[in-house]
């Protein structure tokens, strides 16, 4: 452990930082200056509304810039029918801005798409911050780590000294857990950016599961049903959790009622807006008819493999998915105690999106 002190983008001087490693294991790893940092002391105001309206709707349904038959180089293949494409032979870095709006419309359509070979983990933070604000507002996590300088990048971490997973694989049956990112924000991320900086050998790919499809595969009584309910999302347990581990908690946790269906604003698409990470209760409902009706809502979304896509990570791949109509979770299968499994670790660029809509005008309180 070893500390410094830094100052964000904004010229504010943030507090005590504590690099969350080894530095005898990370010496001459080559992307340490994008190794885990916890803020021990900032405090962040709430996060207030802002408009936003989003990329997708600008963009030609026929997504000819991005797709375009003159570039050679370019494979676009669908990973199953129902969620994830991969693209090759295209640099996000090198996007214009009408090839931006198409690619945001492909990830709420597809719910994630992979691009192979990107140089993107090597242009820097500021471009890579670019990028993702061109999207909407960046979120700063509450509670993970994040980069030195850059508070922006929320921390992926699997390397021997990742007590919280280690945690997780002694006391349940399976690590893996679909959530949505911070969905109990009042405007909860949209297009989300992970970029894996180091990739293991074998094993720790991620998978994500198609909201959208979870929800069209309901009954019609049960679609119905859920249209006019709205769901609590907390972050408190994911406070509560964080100080029970020494971190500090940089913002206060908020509670959000979002609607159960949500409306995807560029396809007009329904998708079921649970998650099991931070959706707490029916409002509205009995205890027991809410508990009931939740459980069978993740176990659905986490058991449709025919809904899913399960992705493998290569040298630089980086993964763009919308949240808003997907869930996705972490696959911690190997043992990331052992150095020479590998070390994981990558950096997430979250964009913030709408107030969720609902069915039939129905809005987010909170
Ligand atoms: O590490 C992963 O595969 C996914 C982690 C995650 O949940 C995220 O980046 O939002
Ligand atoms: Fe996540």
């Amino acid at each position: 452990m070893s500390t410094t002190k830094t100052v964000t983008q904004s010229g504010d001087e943030v507090g005590r930082l504590t690099l969350a490693y080894d530095d005898a294991i990370h010496q001459q790893y080559q992307y340490h200056q994008y190794l885990p940092v916890y803020d021990e002391e900032t405090r962040f105001e709430p996060i207030q509304p802002f408009e936003f309206k989003d990329r997708g709707l600008e963009a030609d349904k026929a997504k000819s810039a991005l797709l375009s038959s003159s570039n050679s180089e370019l494979k676009v293949s669908k990973l199953t029918p129902v969620i994830g494409t991969e693209i090759r032979g295209l640099q996000l870095s090198q996007l214009n801005d009408t090839q931006k709006n198409e690619l945001a419309l492909l990830i709420a359509e597809r719910g994630v798409v992979i691009f192979r070979d990107q140089d993107f983990k090597d242009i820097g933070p500021e471009k890579q911050k670019d990028f993702a604000r061109y999207f909407g507002p960046l979120h700063v996590h509450p509670v993970g780590a994040h980069v030195k300088d850059h508070l922006e990048f929320h921390n992926i971490y699997l390397g021997p000294d990742n007590e919280y997973r280690a945690r997780q694989r002694r006391e349940r049956l399976t690590t893996t857990g679909y959530h949505s990112d911070v969905s109990y924000e009042h405007q909860p991320p949209g297009i989300t950016i992970l970029t894996l900086l180091s990739v293991p050998p074998t094993g720790g790919d991620t998978a994500w599961a198609s909201q959208t499809a979870a929800y069209a595969r309901l009954s019609q009584p049960i679609k119905t049903l859920l249209e006019g309910l709205r769901a609590e999302h907390s972050g408190f347990n994911q406070a509560d959790n964080a100080r029970r581990d020494g971190k500090h908690v940089r913002r206060e946790p908020v509670k959000s009622e979002h609607p159960i269906v949500r409306v995807h604003p560029v396809t007009g698409e329904k998708a079921l807006f649970v998650n099991k990470g931070f959706t707490k209760r029916i409002i509205g409902l009995q205890h027991e008819e809410s508990d009931a009706l939740l459980q069978l809502l993740f176990n659905h979304i986490a058991l449709g493999q025919d809904f899913q896509v399960r992705v493998k990570w290569e040298e630089g791949t980086v993964a763009l998915w919308d949240n808003r109509v997907t869930a996705h979770t972490a696959i911690s299968d190997f043992d990331h105690h052992n150095p020479q499994e590998g070390l994981r670790h990558g950096v997430r660029l979250t964009s913030q999106a709408d107030k969720p809509s609902g069915v039939s005008g129905l809005e987010s309180v909170w």
